[in-house]
């Protein structure tokens, strides 16, 4: 295997084994600590502008195949992992990750002390850095890493989001369908329009197999555009980078919001927060994995949750006619809010849960609920 390095904006260099493509890119360098589910990171639109490290220290050892993707494609922009298992084993894989990461052009470094970086990111907050295996000059690296863009005040998501209406049919696997039971089909008839800012495609099969009809519009569709589709509600999806700077979607859902319910994950949550006057912030590190606690301050519960953000919305700037509905137990931020007089409701974690625990899915049958509840008034 090749070398590869990585730099960090803080003039730290790690050298390892290049497993992906050749060349050089940039990114802030965050960390998911996630045991399982690598494909679904590698798909998920979000991480756009980001190299990610798995804190698990072995990647690879099921391989990779066509049912796990969140997204037709990689769009992060580099992966780090301590160890890529030699072998790859499972009864549904049909190739290496290495082969898959090279096929999509994406950077990948191996034999780096991950710990070492984790621990750097958490105390230092997440940097940005350069992944290369054609400049292994370290003077150069860290100046190129100083100089890459970041991810603040940038629209991410044009560059992820689809471009035209589709309407969306493709069911969640048999296996995640026994999970969420008797919710099978509950949803029959109804009609949900999904603006897609980068929407990770568990989210629609979810709505799918609820049996909702489902058209997915782009992220920059106007409010004109999505209520003349006649829906019975408007999902907001997930997505990249900063959510401050994408005013036209913070536009078209105040002006969606009290004419149609709304629900947000995410960054649809951000951006409903936004839209009705709240101010979103910069996170240390970030919250990415898989069994991140949240509690649901309506009913008291606690669920384990999918998390994959570096953005989150500012408290002390929540306006009166929201209220907050969920925290994160590990620091105490908003992890959902809700509208106090119109159907609108969003949070900050993964309900669809690609991978991770099944926990948050009764969010998806709040929505059914708000969406009859809208039909009937
Ligand atoms: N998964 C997401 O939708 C991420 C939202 C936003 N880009 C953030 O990092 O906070």
């Amino acid at each position: 295997m090749a070398t590869a390095k990585l730099a960090l904006e803080d003039g730290t260099i790690y050298t390892g084994n290049s497993f992906g493509a050749e060349g050089e890119v940039d990114g802030e360098v965050v960390f998911n600590t996630s045991m399982t589910g690598y494909q679904e990171i590698l798909t998920d639109p979000s991480y756009r502008g980001q190299i990610v490290t798995m804190t698990y220290p072995e990647i690879g050892n099921y391989g990779v195949n066509s049912i796990d993707i969140e997204h037709e494609k990689p769009s992060l922009s580099g992966f780090i992992v301590r160890e890529v298992s030699r072998v790859h084993s499972n009864y549904r894989s049909e190739g290496d990750i290495s082969s898959y990461l090279k096929q999509h052009n994406i950077l990948a470094i191996a034999g780096i002390d991950t710990r070492s970086l984790v621990r750097r990111i958490r105390s230092e907050g997440a940097m940005r850095g350069v992944i290369s295996t054609t400049d292994l000059s370290d003077e150069s690296l860290i100046a190129k890493a100083k100089a890459a863009p970041g991810l603040v005040g940038r629209d991410l998501v044009r560059e992820v989001m689809s471009k035209q209406n589709v309407s969306w049919d493709q069911k969640l696997d048999e296996w995640t369908e026994t999970q969420i039971g008797s919710a099978i089909g509950s949803g029959s008839g109804t009609h949900v329009v999904c603006m897609d800012f980068g929407m990770k495609w568990n989210i629609p099969r979810h709505f799918a197999s609820r049996g909702n009809a489902v058209t997915v519009v782009p992220g920059d569709a106007s409010a004109d555009d999505i209520l003349r589709l006649e829906a019975d509600g408007v999902f907001l999806s997930n997505g990249p980078g900063d959510p401050e700077p994408l005013d036209y979607a913070h536009k078209t859902i105040a002006q969606l919001i009290g004419k149609t319910p709304v629900f947000g994950i995410c960054l649809g949550h951000q951006l409903l927060s936004l839209a009705c006057g709240a101010k979103t912030f910069k996170l240390k590190f970030g919250h990415r994995g898989a069994n991140q606690p949240v509690i649901d301050l309506t009913t008291g519960k606690v669920e384990i949750t999918t998390q994959n953000h570096g953005f989150a919305v500012e408290e002390s700037s929540l306006p009166d006619e929201l209220e907050i509905t969920h925290r994160n137990l590990n620091d105490d931020t908003i992890a959902g809010v809700r509208h106090r007089s119109e159907s609108a409701f969003g949070v900050q974690h993964h309900p669809e849960a690609a991978a991770g625990p099944h926990d948050s899915s009764y969010l998806f049958e709040r929505f059914q609920e708000a969406m009859k509840a809208a039909s009937v008034s």
